[in-house]
């Protein structure tokens, strides 16, 4: 299979946040933010993978800052690492008010995706070749990324997940 480049997956999407989307503080609520990353996220993984996905994790989510009725929202994906079946996607949230011409990113996070065939079974992705060094740095983050949300899913052995171990060693010794 033919591997890839992280650019070919990467996707941009907007949206108005309107009344309907916000709590009683006139701000975006949380989970609204997560379902447009969830779309935003596997439609990157889709590019990436030609095949139907599914969500199988997301990574801790931070709010940084509320998101005001009125502003845009621009949701940037793109696939940072793929494994066997899975891709990891990396995603940045930007929030802009038009009007005052103020732009502030909102969020950062990780989805993880699973590629299905038309049973819908498994299937294996094509691999990617990162070309920036901001790709390498997200690529080589994402098996120690795997490993702690593995670990977490109760996929993985906390003793089997040896790039996380040596992080933590590593970090020690200093
Ligand atoms: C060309 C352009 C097209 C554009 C076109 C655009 C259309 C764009 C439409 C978008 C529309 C919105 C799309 C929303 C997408 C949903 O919201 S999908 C709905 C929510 N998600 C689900 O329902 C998934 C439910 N879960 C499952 O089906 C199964 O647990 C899974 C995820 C398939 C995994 O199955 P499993 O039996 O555990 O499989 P297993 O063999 O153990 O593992 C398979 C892989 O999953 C990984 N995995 C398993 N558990 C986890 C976990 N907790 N964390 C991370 N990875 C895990 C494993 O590591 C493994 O990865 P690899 O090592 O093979 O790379």
């Amino acid at each position: 299979m033919k591997g890839k480049s992280p650019k070919e997956s990467f996707t941009i999407m907007n949206e108005l946040v309107l009344p309907n989307d916000t709590n009683t503080l006139n701000n975006l609520m949380g989970g609204r933010l997560l379902h447009w990353m969830d779309i935003a996220a596997a439609i990157s993984a889709q590019k990436h993978c030609n095949r139907i996905v599914v969500t199988a994790s997301v990574d801790n989510v931070s709010f940084h800052h509320p998101i005001k009725l009125g502003d845009v929202i621009t949701i940037e994906a793109k696939v940072s690492r793929a494994f066997n079946t899975s891709v990891e996607v990396r995603l940045d949230v930007y929030a802009e008010n038009i009007p005052s011409g103020t732009r502030a990113k909102s969020n950062e996070a990780y989805y993880t995706f699973v590629a299905l065939d038309q049973n819908g079974r498994t299937i294996p992705v094509p691999s990617i070749e990162p070309e920036t060094a901001e790709e390498t740095e997200l690529y080589d983050g994402a098996l120690r990324r795997r490993q702690l949300r593995l670990i977490l899913g109760g996929k993985m052995k906390p003793d089997d997940a040896t790039e996380l171990k040596a992080l933590f060693f590593a970090a020690q010794k200093k």
